[in-house]
């Protein structure tokens, strides 16, 4: 190579370095620097020190000394000392993602309904969580996401998630014998379980069984994988943000990229053996209407019921560890609602028709949603200069809904607010506060859960087969430790005791 090539190399190699570093500060430094100052232009300021990691698991903080649901100052420590010095609304880092923290109805109305095409899911949101949900609705933007919501929503409209239920009853009962007998195993009348990984296990079933018509699945596996996978998520979350840190071949990338295949390739098993079983007027199931579709690919099939498998188990098994610990904490409402599960099922199954009649569950478990919101938080990104309120809101900035804040807001609650008071519930929930938007556990607008009555028809029926089954107290062994993970949850499980009902 001559002198003259030799500088060639060296100036390209060198400029590439250059554009490298220039677009690591710009991504990374300048850009977050520059939305930063727009909005301490408008007052709007918040702990100043980026990184601000939001999730608590790393760092062995104590168990709350008490069973209080005044929880903000536990799981979202950051905000709660934002709130008190720079006010409900904030400014916070994530990552190095600058966001504006927002708990007030009248912005999060913009975001999500009036301005909705101004914010997406954001790209940080997308790294910490495309194992799990890769191409899947939950993480997909623009027309990708409009496509894949048109074909998914419709299969949990209301009508066909009654046609749902006899699978969450089979699916229950076999749960319910399974702790009977562990219960009957112990020689005593009553005996301790977690029931947290058990609601894990049942939520995948019921996913498998509503979706795929099986009966028989692998939901074990499904459930180890997604796990593992939320595990090394959360280990890799403080350096997740560095340029390709991810695409390195090393320690936690390879065993991610290990057991991410795992689980592609059973899901992919799954939607295989489900193909061969097409016949004629036998494919009312989830995945069956999916196939039967022409214009429907493969991956989108996988990727969808990837989706559904953790949504399901992420999101549920929280919402149902707590409202068990709700149930033991509240025997009296533990009762009024036994009393109705009583009447109005007479020692049968629940039938479709049977679901809108529980309605103190409902009410239970709407103010556990309230008390401990399974998305505790709702992240966006603004990719066009927007308006939330009258808070200017530039391109790049991220915007995060504080659900827990929003919940336990005195001022929309009133003075009972970190009280169980599922009563507040009982002309539904529209004006259960001041304010309509004020219990948001399923977010609003376009982008609203798919899951929503799928969750709600679930849980009641799971409540009502434990309620007419077994009595629930309090462990000795509980530990009060709610923690973000992403969803809120019980850090320490949720221990129970259960005793048979006598005369069931
Ligand atoms: C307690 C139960 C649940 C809660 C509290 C909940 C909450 C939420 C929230 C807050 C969102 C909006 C997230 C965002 O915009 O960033 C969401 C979206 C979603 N949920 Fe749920 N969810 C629950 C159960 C489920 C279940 C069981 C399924 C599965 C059928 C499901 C499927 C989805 C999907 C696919 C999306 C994405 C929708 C889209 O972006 O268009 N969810 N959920």
């Amino acid at each position: 190579m001559d002198v003259i090539s030799v500088l060639l190399v060296a100036l390209v190699l060198a400029l590439s370095v250059l554009w490298m570093v220039c677009s690591f500060l710009m991504r990374y430094y300048w850009v977050p620097s520059a939305l930063r100052a727009v909005m301490e232009k408008q007052g709007i300021r918040g702990s100043p020190n980026p990184p601000n990691p939001i999730f608590d698991v790393f760092d062995g903080k104590p168990d709350m000394k008490e069973i209080s649901h005044d929880i903000l100052p536990h799981v979202l420590p950051w905000a709660a000392q934002n709130m008190k010095f720079y006010g409900n609304v904030h400014l916070n880092w994530w990552l190095r993602e600058p966001r504006i923290v927002i708990s007030e109805p009248k912005m999060i109305w913009d975001l999500f309904m009036k301005k909705h095409k101004d914010f997406v899911k954001s790209h940080f949101i997308k790294l910490l969580s495309d194992d799990i949900f890769h191409k899947g609705l939950f993480l997909a933007n623009g027309e990708a996401w409009a496509r894949q919501r048109q074909i998914v929503a419709p299969r949990y409209y209301i009508d066909e998630v009654k046609a749902m239920v006899r699978a969450v009853n089979n699916a229950t009962s076999q749960v319910m014998a399974k702790w009977e007998a562990f219960v009957k195993d112990s020689g005593d009348v009553e005996r301790e379980l977690d029931v947290q990984v058990e609601f894990m296990c049942l939520n995948v079933d019921v996913v498998a069984r509503t979706t795929l018509g099986l009966e028989d699945n692998d939901f074990q596996n499904i459930l180890k994988y997604n796990i593992t996978l939320l595990k090394l998520q959360n280990d890799q979350e403080t350096w997740s943000w560095l340029p390709f840190a991810r695409l390195i071949p090393f320690g936690i990338n390879v065993e991610r990229w290990k057991v991410r295949k795992q689980l592609n390739d059973l899901v992919r098993k799954q939607v295989r053996e489900r193909r061969k079983k097409m016949t004629e007027g036998n494919n009312i199931d989830f995945i069956g209407k999916l196939l039967d579709n022409p214009d429907v690919r493969e991956d989108v099939i996988v990727a969808e019921l990837k989706t559904l498998y953790a949504t399901g188990f992420i999101s549920l098994a929280p919402l149902l560890s707590f409202t068990m610990l709700m149930l033991a904490l509240y025997p009296s409402w533990q009762e009024k609602a036994r009393q109705e599960v009583d009447q109005v099922l007479d020692g049968e199954v629940v039938s479709p028709k049977d679901v809108t009649k529980l309605i103190t569950i409902e009410m239970i478990l709407q103010e556990t949603l309230r008390l401990y919101p399974t998305m505790p938080l709702i992240p966006r990104v603004c990719i066009k200069d927007s308006m939330l309120g009258d808070v200017f809101i530039p391109k790049g900035l991220g915007v995060s809904v504080n659900v827990v804040a929003l919940h336990h807001d005195r001022d929309l609650w009133g003075d009972d607010v970190n009280e169980f008071n599922p009563s507040r519930f009982k002309n539904g929930t529209a004006t259960a506060a001041k304010h309509p938007m004020a219990f948001m556990p399923f977010a609003y607008g376009v982008r609203t859960c798919i899951g929503r009555a799928f969750s709600e028809v679930q849980c009641k029926v799971i409540i009502a087969i434990i309620l007419q089954r077994f009595e629930v107290k309090l462990s000795p062994n509980y530990r009060h430790h709610p923690v973000i993970t992403g969803p809120l949850i019980p850090k320490n499980g949720m221990p129970v005791i259960l005793k048979p009902r006598q005369n069931f």
